[in-house]
C-alpha cells in the first residue's frame, strides 16, 4: 500500500535489466512507493555466448508491472506516465506478424561477433566508424549482433528484406509489446539506445546509410529514432491500459538522469552486472583518445541532445554472481563482503575478470580472465577481496581516462546500483580513487531517471531544476589509504591486466 504521506498521482518506471526486470512506482518527490522485481534466466550456450529469452522477459515485465501497481494499491488512473529503461545493446529480432522472437536475444556481453568485428575493421582499424558513431568496432554493440542473426538464422535475411522482421534493443521490444504488439504496437527506440548500435550517426541522430550498407543490415528492420522524453503511444491491455508511454533511456543514461547530472562535467558510476561511468559533456560530442565511448546522454523532446563520455566495464557484479553460482564460494552476493572482511588484504592476488574481453579503456577482445599472484597462502577470502578490488581498480582506470579526455579532475563520484550496498567495496573505491564516493537517498537511480524523463514529457515535473531539488545524499565514503600503498597496488593491478591480454588466439578460438 502507499504510505500515509504519499498521495498520487504517480509515475511508473520499468527497468528491463541484464539480471532482472523491475517496476517501480514513484511519487512527485521522487520517492519510491512500491517495487516489484523478477530475475530471468541467463543462457550460456558456448564459452563467450550469452543469451536471454525475450518471451520470458516480456512475461516478467508484465508480472512486475502488475506487482508494483498492486503493492502500491493504485490503478492505471493514478499513473500519469510510464517510463522505460533497459539493458543496452542486447539485440532482438522478431516477426512483426506473430510477435515471436526469431532467436534468443544476444546479450551485450556476448562475444560471438568478435571475428565479424575484426573482419569489418580489417585494413582500416577498429575505429572505422568512430567518427560517425563515437564507438569502436566491438562485439559489445548491437549492429554486429543484428548482422550475425541475419547471417545465421535460416531464411531470416529474406524475411527481413520483405519487411516482416523488426529489430530492437529491449526498450523497443518492451514498448512495442506494451503498446499493443501485433495489434498496432509502435516500433521506436530512443537516441540513447540507438547510440549503442554502431548504426546511428551521432551528429545527425539518424541511422547512417553508409554503415548500414557496410554491415549489410536492411533499413526495413530498424525502429524509428525518437527523443528520450516524449509520448510514443499508450499502453494497450494489462494493468496500465491507457497510460502514456513517455520515456526511453538506456539504463546507464537513465542513471545519469536519475542522479540529476544535468550540467557539463557532472558524472556518475553505476555498479550492477557491469559498471558504467558517464560524464555529461554538454551539447557537443567529445571525442575520446583514451578508450572511452562518445554517446548520447539524453534528449528531452525537441531540445538539443546532451552528450556524454562513457567508461564501460563489462564484469563487476557478474563476477560476484560467478563466485556464487559457478564457483559456489558464497551463498548470496552480500556474503562476499563478510568473506572479504575476514582477511586484511588480497594476500597478493589480483583478479582481472576479462570474461568478455576487456572493455574500456582497452577494448581488447583477445583478453580472458586471470587471477595473478597466486601462492599457497591465498584463500577464498583473499579471492573475495580481489573480486571487490577488481571493480574498484577498473573504475580507477576509467576515471583516469575521463580526466585525460575531458580535463575535468574528479572531486567526488556519485554512485548507484546493486553493488553499492557493499560498504567494503565503496570504501575501497574511495581509497583507490583518492576521492569521496557519494550515494544518493534513492539508490534506484535507473528507474528514477526513466520516471523523471516520462514525468517531464507529460508535465508531471516542470523542468530539470525541480528534479535536482529531489537529490539527497544518503552516504559518503572518504579516502583512507596512503598514497604509497595505493600506487604500489595500482602497479600490481596493471601488471595483472597485461597478463589477461592476448589469451585468445587461433589456438584458443571459442567457436
Ligand atoms: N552486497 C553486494 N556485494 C557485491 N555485489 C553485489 C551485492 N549485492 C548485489 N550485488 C551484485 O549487483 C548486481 C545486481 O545489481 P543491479 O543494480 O540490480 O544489477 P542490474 O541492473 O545489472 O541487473 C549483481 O550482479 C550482484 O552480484
Ligand atoms: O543491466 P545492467 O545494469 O547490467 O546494464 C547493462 C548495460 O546497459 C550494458 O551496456
Amino acid at each position: 500500500m502507499t504510505d500515509a504521506h504519499t498521495t498520487g498521482p504517480f509515475i511508473a518506471a520499468i527497468d528491463q535489466g541484464t539480471t532482472s526486470s523491475r517496476c517501480i512506482v514513484f511519487d512527485k518527490d521522487g520517492r519510491i512507493v512500491s517495487v516489484d522485481q523478477k530475475e530471468h534466466e541467463q543462457i550460456f550456450p558456448k564459452p563467450g555466448w550469452v543469451e536471454h529469452d525475450a518471451t520470458e522477459i516480456w512475461e516478467n515485465v508484465q508480472e512486475v508491472v502488475a506487482g508494483a501497481i498492486v503493492k502500491a494499491g493504485i490503478t492505471a488512473a493514478d499513473v500519469k506516465a510510464i517510463g522505460i529503461t533497459n539493458q543496452r545493446e542486447t539485440t532482438l529480432l522478431w516477426d512483426k506478424n506473430t510477435g515471436e522472437p526469431v532467436h534468443n536475444a544476444l546479450v551485450w556481453q556476448d562475444t560471438r561477433t568478435d571475428g565479424l568485428c575484426k573482419e569489418l575493421g580489417r585494413n582500416v582499424g577498429q575505429d572505422r566508424f568512430r567518427r560517425e558513431t563515437g564507438l569502436p568496432l566491438a562485439s559489445y554493440f548491437a549492429g554486429p549482433k543484428v548482422r550475425w542473426l541475419l547471417d545465421n538464422v535460416e531464411g531470416l535475411r529474406e524475411r527481413a528484406e520483405r519487411g516482416d522482421i523488426l529489430f530492437g534493443t529491449m526498450d523497443s521490444w518492451v514498448i512495442w509489446n506494451l503498446t499493443g504488439g501485433t495489434d498496432g504496437g509502435v516500433h521506436v527506440t530512443d537516441v540513447t539506445n540507438a547510440s549503442r548500435t554502431l548504426l546511428m550517426n551521432l551528429h545527425e541522430m539518424q541511422w547512417d546509410a553508409r554503415i548500414l550498407q557496410s554491415m549489410e543490415i536492411p533499413a526495413a528492420v530498424l525502429p524509428e529514432i525518437r527523443s528520450s522524453a516524449e509520448v510514443y503511444g499508450t499502453a494497450k491491455g494489462g494493468v496500465l491500459d491507457g497510460v502514456p508511454v513517455a520515456s526511453a533511456l538506456g539504463d546507464q543514461q537513465a542513471a545519469l538522469f536519475g542522479q540529476t547530472c544535468f550540467s557539463e562535467g557532472e558524472a556518475k558510476s553505476t555498479y550492477g552486472t557491469g559498471t558504467f561511468m558517464l560524464m555529461n559533456t554538454g551539447e557537443t560530442p567529445v571525442n575520446s583518445y583514451n578508450g572511452l565511448l562518445t554517446t548520447v546522454g539524453y534528449r528531452i523532446g525537441d531540445q538539443k541532445p546532451v552528450y556524454a563520455l562513457e567508461g564501460s566495464i563489462a564484469v563487476t557484479g557478474s563476477l560476484v554472481q560467478w563466485m556464487r553460482d559457478q564457483m559456489g564460494l558464497i551463498k548470496s552476493a552480500a556474503e562476499i563482503e563478510t568473506l572479504a572482511l575476514s582477511v586484511e588484504d588480497n594476500g597478493g592476488a589480483y583478479f582481472v575478470p576479462a570474461f568478455s574481453g576487456l572493455f574500456a579503456p582497452y577494448w581488447r577482445s583477445d583478453a580472458r580472465g586471470v587471477i595473478a599472484g597466486l601462492t599457497r597462502y591465498v584463500t577464498k577470502a583473499h579471492i573475495a577481496r580481489a573480486v571487490l578490488e577488481a571493480t574498484a581498480w577498473q573504475t580507477r582506470e576509467i576515471t583516469d581516462a575521463m580526466t585525460k579526455d575531458s580535463g575535468v579532475e574528479l572531486t567526488a563520484l556519485k554512485v548507484d546500483g546493486g553493488m553499492t550496498s557493499n560498504n567494503l567495496l565503496m570504501q575501497t573505491l574511495a581509497d583507490f580513487l583518492d576521492a569521496p564516493v557519494v550515494r544518493p537517498m534513492v539508490a534506484e537511480t535507473t528507474c528514477l531517471g526513466a520516471a523523471y524523463a516520462a514525468g517531464l514529457a507529460v508535465g508531471f515535473w516542470p523542468d530539470t531544476d525541480a528534479l535536482r531539488a529531489n537529490w539527497r545524499r544518503a552516504a559518503e565514503w572518504t579516502p583512507r589509504m596512503d598514497a604509497d600503498t595505493r600506487d604500489r597496488e595500482y602497479k600490481s593491478w596493471l601488471k595483472a591486466v597485461e597478463r589477461s591480454m592476448g589469451w585468445l588466439d587461433d589456438n584458443t578460438a571459442e567457436e
